[in-house]
This record gives structure tokens, sequence and C-alpha cells, in this order.
């Protein structure tokens, strides 16, 4: 219970969560610990099983589901993902800040449990500077992109609500993005390493 506090990082697809939450990491060695979503897409090259995602099949996932086994899954672009209870108590376990990277489905259902997280949401500067990140990333086809820039629209729609997310950060340029990220962290990223010394 007295453990530090989880954070949410959410936004669209291309909008730089997984950058600033790796250089976050790797700045704040033994501060935080990623939650492995399970995914049914398959892995990039470079991604690890068990590391980046669970990667699963459709069936798997659904069981784990109905078996009560997740605190929230959703369906983007034509896949399954969601946070099992273990991804998150295997972090807490280490009194670490949990990070949990979920798209805003996942915040809403997030918001009905007692995790009790910052809810940090990155957005793009523009549609136009989105695509074409997506692009150069060169990790989707031509469909995917599509299905995650019709669904960028939405995201970007719905985290304008007042009172969904703690802070929007438009990550622009991604030094000032970092610092704004860092300097709501800070707190927690401070009492994480006091109980460690
Ligand atoms: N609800 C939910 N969304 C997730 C989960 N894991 C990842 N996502 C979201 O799924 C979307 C697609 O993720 P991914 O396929 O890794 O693509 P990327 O965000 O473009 O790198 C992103 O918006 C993620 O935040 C999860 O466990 N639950
Ligand atoms: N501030 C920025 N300026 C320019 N390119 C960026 C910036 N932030 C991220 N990128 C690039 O945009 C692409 C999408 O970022 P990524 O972290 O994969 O997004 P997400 O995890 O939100 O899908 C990556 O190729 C990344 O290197």
């Amino acid at each position: 219970m007295s453990g530090p506090r989880p954070v949410v990082l959410s936004g669209p697809s291309g909008a730089g969560k997984s950058t600033l939450m790796k250089r976050l990491m790797k700045d704040h060695e033994g501060v935080f610990g990623f939650s492995v979503s399970h995914t049914t897409r398959n892995p990039r090259p470079g991604e690890e099983d068990g590391k980046d995602y669970h990667f699963s099949t459709r069936e798997a996932v659904q069981k784990g589901i109905d078996n009560g086994e997740f605190i929230e899954s959703a369906e983007f672009s034509g896949n399954l993902y969601g946070t099992s209870k273990a991804a998150i108590e295997d972090v807490q376990a280490k009194n670490l800040i949990c990070i949990l990277d979920v798209d805003i489905q996942g915040v809403k259902r997030i918001k009905e449990t007692d995790l009790n997280p910052i809810y940090i949401s990155i957005q793009p500067p523009s549609m136009e500077i989105l695509e074409k990140r997506l692009r150069d990333r060169q990790t989707e086809s031509e469909e995917s992109l599509q299905k995650r820039l019709e669904a960028a629209r939405i995201d970007m729609e719905l985290s304008k609500e007042p009172g969904v997310f703690d802070i929007v950060i438009i990550n622009d340029d991604l030094e000032r993005a970092y610092e704004e990220l860092k300097d709501i962290l800070n707190e927690e990223i401070q009492k994480v390493q006091e109980a460690k010394s």
C-alpha cells in the first residue's frame, strides 16, 4: 500500500511514449519498472518477449481475461492488449515506480480500479508531425498506420477532456518534453531513491 505511485503513460501511437520512457528508465536505474503488457500483435525487430511485451495468442490472452487475471484490456488497431495483475505486482514487489503504457481505453478502465496512478498524456505537436514520425519509424504497414492515425484522432480529442490526465505533455522538442516528464515525477523518484539509501 505504501509503495510509490504508479505512472500511466498514454497518448497516440507514435507520440513518443516509448522514447521518453526508455530514457527515463535508463537515467534512473533501479527506480522504475515497466508493466509488461500482453499483446496479440507480432513482435517488431528488436523487441523481446517478456521485456517489451508478452507476445501471445488471442486465445491465451482471452483466457487470462476470463479468469480475472487482467486489470484492463482493450482492442487496438486489430489486436488485443492487456495489463495482467502479475505485470504490476512484479514491479510493485520490488518497490519500484510501475510504468504502464496503455491506450485511452486502458486509462478509462484503470480509473475504475484502486491503482491510483499519476496519469500522463504524451501528445504530438500535430497530426502531420505524428504521421511523419510514424512513417519514419518504419514499423507499420500502410493499413496499420492508417488505423493508428484514426485512433490518434480519437485519443487527441478525448485527452482534452478535463480531469482525464494529471498532465498533458506536448512532445515537440524531445529534450523539453523529457524535462517536463522528469519534473512531474521528481517527487516519486526522490522517494524511491531515499528509501534505497
Ligand atoms: N489498454 C492497453 N493498451 C495498451 C497496452 N499495451 C500497449 N497498449 C497501447 O496500445 C497501443 C499500440 O501499442 P504498440 O503496438 O506497441 O504500438 P506503438 O505505441 O506505436 O509503439 C499504444 O497506444 C499503447 O499505449 C495494454 O496493456 N493495455
Ligand atoms: N520529440 C521528438 N522529435 C522527433 N522525433 C521523435 C520525438 N519523439 C519521438 N520521436 C520519434 O518518433 C517515433 C515514435 O516514437 P515512439 O517513442 O516509438 O512512440 P510511441 O511509443 O508513443 O508509439 C520514433 O521513431 C521516435 O524516435
